[in-house]
C-alpha cells in the first residue's frame, strides 16, 4: 500500500505467533520491486477493547514505535475487509484510534506529544525542547540549527528554515542528524518551512528508512512544534513530496492526522526470510 507515497507493506500476521524478522525486512527492501519504508504487521489483539496489535518495522529492520501513514494503511486494509470504519489498535507506544470517512480519507488519533528530554529521548538534559543546541555546517554560519524536538511515540527533530526545503541536501545531512549522539535512539529529521500559520512545507529523513515521500508522524511533529513555538496554528496542512496531510493538535492534547491510503498490489512473504510471491494487481 502507500500512505501519500510512503511505501507501506501491510502484513497480515493474525492467527500466528511468529514475527517479521529484521532479516526478512532487510531482504524485502533489497529488491527494487518490494522496496518499502515500513512494514505494518497486524497481529491478534493482546488487550481487550483493541482490534489488533500492530508492530512497525523500518526498512533497515529496526522497530519503530509509531507510523502515521502506515496506520492509515492498516485502517484502510481492515475497513475494506470488514466493512467497519472505526478501529482501536495497540502499538508498543500505546493505544491509537483510526477512522475512515465517507470521502475515503482516513484520520488517525496519534495520541499525545511528549516534550521532556528523557521522554524523546535526548542524551542530555534540556529544560526547553522547543529549541535545542544542535547544528550542522560551519559554526558561525550553520546550514541547519536549533531544532524543536519531541516524541509522538517516536523521536522527531524539526529544523525550521526560511528557504525552499529542496535547497537543503537532506540526503547528506539526514544520516548525520539521525545518528547524532544527542539522540540515543536515533531520530526522524524534518526540514520545515512555514508558509502561513496553517501551511507548512516539509521534507523528512526518516530514522531507519531514509528520505521518504511522506512521514505522518513528522507532519504531526511539525505542527505541534510549530504551534508551541508560535510559528503555526494548532491545525495546519503539511505539504510533503507525496502530497498533503492535515494535522490537528486538539484541545484535549491528542494529535490527529488525516490523509489518504491506497492499495497497490497483494502478495505473500515468509516473515522469517522475506521470500516473496506476488499474487495479484490491485
Ligand atoms: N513513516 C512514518 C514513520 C515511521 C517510523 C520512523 N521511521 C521511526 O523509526 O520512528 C510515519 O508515517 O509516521
Amino acid at each position: 500500500m502507500n500512505g501519500l507515497g510512503n511505501q507501506i507493506i501491510v502484513a497480515d500476521m493474525r492467527g500466528r505467533s511468529d514475527r517479521v524478522t529484521p532479516d526478512a525486512a532487510i531482504a524485502i527492501n533489497a529488491r527494487a520491486e518490494t522496496k518499502f519504508d515500513q512494514i505494518m504487521a497486524i497481529h491478534d489483539s493482546r488487550t481487550p477493547g483493541t482490534a489488533n496489535y500492530v508492530e512497525i518495522i523500518n526498512s533497515d529492520g529496526s522497530r519503530a514505535q509509531a507510523c502515521g501513514n502506515g496506520m492509515r494503511c492498516v485502517v484502510q486494509f481492515l475497513s475494506a475487509e470488514q466493512g467497519r470504519q472505526r478501529f482501536t489498535f495497540e502499538t508498543v507506544a500505546g493505544i491509537l484510534f483510526g477512522e475512515e470517512a465517507e470521502s475515503g480519507l482516513i484520520t488517525v488519533d496519534m495520541g499525545t506529544p511528549k516534550f521532556a528530554w528523557f521522554d524523546i529521548p535526548l542524551a542530555e538534559e534540556f529544560a526547553d525542547t522547543r529549541q535545542i543546541e544542535l547544528q550542522i555546517g560551519p559554526i558561525d554560519a550553520p546550514v541547519l540549527h536549533s531544532p524543536s524536538v519531541m516524541s509522538i511515540g517516536n523521536p522527531h527533530a524539526t529544523f525550521w528554515v526560511k528557504d525552499d526545503v529542496w535547497s537543503y541536501a537532506l540526503d547528506r545531512f539526514g544520516p548525520m542528524l539521525e545518528n547524532h549522539p544527542i539522540f540515543p535512539e536515533r531520530a526522524n529529521i524534518g526540514i520545515a518551512q512555514v508558509i502561513e500559520p496553517d501551511k507548512i512545507v516539509l521534507r523528512v529523513w526518516e530514522r531507519g528508512a531514509g528520505l521518504t515521500e511522506a512521514c505522518g508522524t513528522a507532519a504531526c511533529a511539525a505542527v505541534v512544534n510549530g504551534a508551541r513555538t508560535r510559528r503555526t496554528d494548532r491545525k495546519a496542512t503539511v505539504t510533503l513530496p507525496g502530497g498533503d496531510l492535515v494535522v490537528e493538535w486538539q484541545a484535549d492534547d491528542h494529535v490527529t492526522l488525516t490523509g489518504p491510503a491506497e492499495l497497490e498490489w497483494r502478495g505473500a512473504f515468509d516473515p522469517a526470510t522475506g521470500a516473496w510471491t506476488r499474487a495479484e494487481a490491485a
